[in-house]
């Protein structure tokens, strides 16, 4: 199944930057292995915010919560998920 995922990251003034900086790095290394692994399908910056927009291929709804749920920097993002049907006119 697809899911259209929205990130928003809110940073607490009150997180050293260099615990910030380790678990922006730790986020990094996941969101590649996803992305390699086909898991994470896009992801794109939306433009001048800290924010994305992602597409996640996972079997469900249970299994695409255990990923977001486990991203080092969930606690620090507002996550807003829209499951993704097929398009009857979509071509591919
Ligand atoms: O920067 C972000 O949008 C938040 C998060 C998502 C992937 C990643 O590397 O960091």
């Amino acid at each position: 199944m697809l899911y259209h995922v929205r990130m928003d990251v809110r940073v607490p003034h009150d997180v050293e930057a260099a615990t910030f900086d380790r678990l922006k790095a730790a986020e990094k290394a996941r969101a590649e292995e996803l992305q390699r692994s086909g898991t994470w399908r896009h992801l794109w910056r939306i433009a001048g915010e800290y924010a994305n927009v992602s597409i996640f291929d996972v079997a469900d709804h249970d299994e695409l919560h255990a990923i977001l749920s486990g991203l080092p920097l969930f606690p620090f993002m507002q996550i807003a998920v829209t499951p993704l049907a097929r398009h009857p006119s979509a071509i591919a």
